[in-house]
């Protein structure tokens, strides 16, 4: 099958969190399982360049028509390891995708709208006829809309989309400008509440909802979180569009690319190591402990948090891990960068009233490369948010050894299995610890566990390591899934 994705990030080159990982993994997977794969993204300025290989102008006249006018683009390909993608670059005087970021812009559903018509334009002009395009979030929620209303009905009446949702938070919500500038003029029929209308601002249009109401399918990125958006107020609003919609909406749980996150291979961390062989994973610890001048103890078990520091990812048990950790004796390293200014302003503080203590050290930013190192030297990894669609750090926590313990939400039941208490899976078959109410009591309750076993009873905790590394959370089984959602919406 022949399967574009079209999407704002792709990690390694492009990315801010958890999409481009999705998107590259489920990318070179289907690749993998023989289907055609490519991929096309906004060309920002501060993308990974190194790690794109043999970037060349591939179209130098893209002319997409806007705001009543055409703005003139080019389109570059090249390969990100091995995989195939397009970069769209604008040359307006808006600079759309030169500003030194990827979100975060006062313009930010304008860029992403003009970015799903020049996908689509591109893909007329160069006469490209995938079978499914696969869209991803509210940046590229309007595409189904211009597809099946516009472009339809210049020659692109074939591709299918897929769209999926990897955060129900952000849903591109704005004016009726945008619709004027992309060309879907007639206003009173997108403002309608079966439409593009918001379910909540009658004079906004959501862009998710677009996405949800236009494409053929629809899926969260776990079966846990697809019910709770459909059955709890997780979907910001979105839950009757969802309801309408039920027919074509399901949960395929995320993998991971073991290619990329892997420590027999990962050539981010000082020595290889395996559930059979966990030498390296003491070398790693000592690399880290190292980089971040922590105090050499192997006595002290290594707590990680790695994530975006947002309100959805329980920031204040993150904050009140740090803490119980430092308590139990452990020590902790958090890696993470905050887009809000009260949270920002809040972790810098901690990270200054910490700065001497040897046991503690916070990294506020985006490092690729330390990601992994933290990664491999973990012995626990937190993550207690407060709502989580899928979640990657605790399954690549699991690849690497580090024993998850995680707020029961979303995609977080669908892969962590608590050590003592789960009901379904046989002990060996278990891989962490689970809490569900959203304190600092329900916080210490797992912590306290994991910790309790890690001193009293190492052997059983490098057992319960040595299961979480075996845990399958390839793309294996997910792609798999996703061609039988491109064959059923295809026939
Ligand atoms: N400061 C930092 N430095 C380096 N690396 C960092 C980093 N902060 C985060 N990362 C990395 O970014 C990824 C984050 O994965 P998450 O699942 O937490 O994604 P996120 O919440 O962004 O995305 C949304 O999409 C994903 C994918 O569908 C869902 O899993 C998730 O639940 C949903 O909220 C991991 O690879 C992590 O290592």
């Amino acid at each position: 099958m022949y399967v574009i994705q079209v999407a704002s990030e792709c990690a390694p080159v492009i990315k801010a969190g958890g999409l481009g990982d999705v998107v590259y993994g489920l990318s070179r997977e289907l690749a993998a399982q023989g289907h055609c794969v490519e991929v096309i993204l906004p060309m920002y300025d501060c993308m990974r360049y190194d790690h794109i290989w043999g970037l060349h102008e591939a179209y130098a006249n893209l002319w997409v028509p806007w705001d009543g006018g055409r703005v003139h683009c080019s389109v570059f390909c090249g390969w990100v390891h091995s995989q195939l993608c397009f970069f769209i670059r604008p040359h307006s005087f808006q600079d759309y995708f030169d500003r030194g970021c990827y979100y975060g812009c006062d313009d930010d559903q304008m860029r992403f709208a003009f970015f799903s018509k020049a996908a689509l334009e591109f893909l007329q002009q160069a006469n490209k006829k995938p079978e499914i395009i696969h869209c991803h979030d509210w940046q590229t929620g309007l595409l189904p809309v211009m597809l099946y209303e516009m472009y339809k009905f210049h020659g692109m009446d074939h591709p299918r989309v897929c769209y999926t949702v990897h955060n129900f938070k952000h849903q591109g919500i704005t004016g009726a400008n945008v619709l004027r500038e992309t060309g879907l003029n007639n206003e009173p029929y997108y403002f309608q509440y079966d439409k593009l209308q918001d379910n909540f601002n009658p004079f906004a249009i959501n862009m998710m909802k677009a996405g949800i109401v236009y494409s053929n399918h629809v899926n969260t990125v776990s079966p846990h979180h697809a019910w709770e958006a459909r059955y709890t107020p997780i979907s910001c609003g979105l839950g009757h569009t969802l309801e309408v919609n039920q027919g074509k909406f399901g949960g395929v749980l995320n993998g991971i690319n073991y290619n990329f996150w892997n420590p027999e291979t990962d050539t981010y961390m000082p020595e290889p190591y395996s559930a059979k062989d966990m030498t390296g994973k003491a070398a790693a610890k000592r690399a880290l402990r190292d980089r971040l001048n922590l105090e050499h103890n192997d006595e002290r078990p290594l707590v990680a948090f790695i994530g975006r520091l947002d309100d959805q990812k329980g920031v204040h048990l993150v904050h009140h891990s740090i803490y119980y950790t430092l308590h139990r004796g452990g020590q902790y390293v958090l890696l993470g960068s905050a887009t809000e200014s009260g949270i920002n302003d809040y972790f810098h503080h901690e990270k200054s009233y910490l700065s001497d203590n040897p046991n503690c050290h916070l990294e506020l930013g985006f490092n690729e490369e330390l990601s992994h190192l933290i990664y491999a030297a973990a012995d626990m990894i937190v993550v207690p948010s407060n709502y989580e669609p899928c979640g990657l750090t605790q399954v690549i926590g699991l690849k690497y050894g580090a024993v998850p313990v995680v707020r029961g939400v979303g995609g977080l039941v669908n892969t962590v299995f608590d050590w003592d208490y789960d009901q379904d899976k046989p002990q060996e078959e278990r891989n962490g610890f689970l809490f569900y109410q959203s304190d600092p009591a329900a916080l210490e309750s797992a912590m306290c566990r994991a910790f309790d076993l890690y001193y009293e009873n190492p052997t059983l905790f490098a057992k319960l390591q040595k299961q979480g590394m075996e845990c399958d959370y390839s793309w294996k089984k997910p792609a798999e899934q996703y061609t039988g959602i491109y064959e059923y919406i295809k026939a």
